[in-house]
């Protein structure tokens, strides 16, 4: 199955009310390929700002969400509430979350359940650190997060897994075309031993960490490769080519 090739960006804890504004007039007026599934995901408070604005065609997704309907759960967000602004995906974990705020794997996998299972879209995001990676860890780190979350979760149709390295988040230091291709078919792999063919077939893997403009170009050709979470860049104009980059 050709799986749709897709393009994320996360904004993290970046933008004011005007430079969201003029990030999304640029999406809205930009000629992006049809092919391309686009969702975007601002800070949670210019969330219904960036939905209310935005041209059909492109979806929202929160960079977080919590696993309980409603009630005494201060600073957290509900999937009802993501739902009922009109937001279909979410981002869950981060490294940013993983490290910083210390999401353990259950904590993400249980996550990822509630929003799939009520219908929230998840970009699920594993990755190895620059020191698991020098030890020559990487495949198991990532084999580590997937069981986390296979443990949890039954529907798979609702994921799309970003592969995201933590030495290429932001450092400007991406990836080589070899190094993201190895980790991205191990994934597959992965799935297709451990969950079914089909998952393995159909679920979309994108690569994370300091993509641009020139350098998706190769990456997106990758066999494996189904697309990109941007951070940095989906700030810019730069982000319609990264849209774009199968069409250069
Ligand atoms: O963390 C990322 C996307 O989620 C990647 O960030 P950068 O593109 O800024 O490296």
């Amino acid at each position: 199955m050709a799986r749709k090739f897709f393009v994320g960006g996360n904004f993290k804890m970046n933008g004011s009310i005007s430079s969201i504004k003029e990030i999304v007039e640029n999406l809205n007026k930009a000629t992006l390929d049809p092919n391309v599934e686009v969702v975007i995901s601002p800070s949670a408070l210019h969330l219904l700002l960036v939905r209310d604005s935005l041209r059909q065609g492109i979806e929202v997704a929160s960079q977080n969400v919590f696993d309980k309907p409603n009630g005494a759960f201060t600073g957290e967000i509900s999937v009802s509430q993501l739902k009922d602004s009109g937001i279909t995906w979410t981002i869950l974990g981060h490294s940013e979350r993983r490290t910083i705020l210390r999401e353990s794997d259950e904590v993400v996998a249980l996550k990822t359940k509630y929003a799939t299972e009520n219908g929230v879209g998840v970009i699920w995001c594993c990755g190895e650190s620059l020191e698991e990676r020098e030890a020559g860890k990487t495949i198991d780190v990532v084999s580590k997060q997937l069981a986390a979350l296979k443990a949890q979760v039954s529907d798979w149709s609702q994921i799309v897994i970003a592969y995201e390295p933590i030495w290429a988040i932001g450092t400007g230091k991406v990836a080589t075309t070899e190094q993201a291709q190895e980790v991205h078919k191990a994934i597959r792999e992965w799935l297709k031993t451990n969950v079914s063919d089909k998952v393995a077939d159909e679920t979309r893997i994108l690569y994370g960490g300091s993509v641009n403009e020139k350098n998706c170009g190769e990456l997106s050709k990758q066999a494996d490769i189904d697309g990109f979470l941007v951070g940095g860049a989906s700030l810019k104009p730069a982000f319609v080519d990264i849209i774009n980059c199968q069409k250069q």
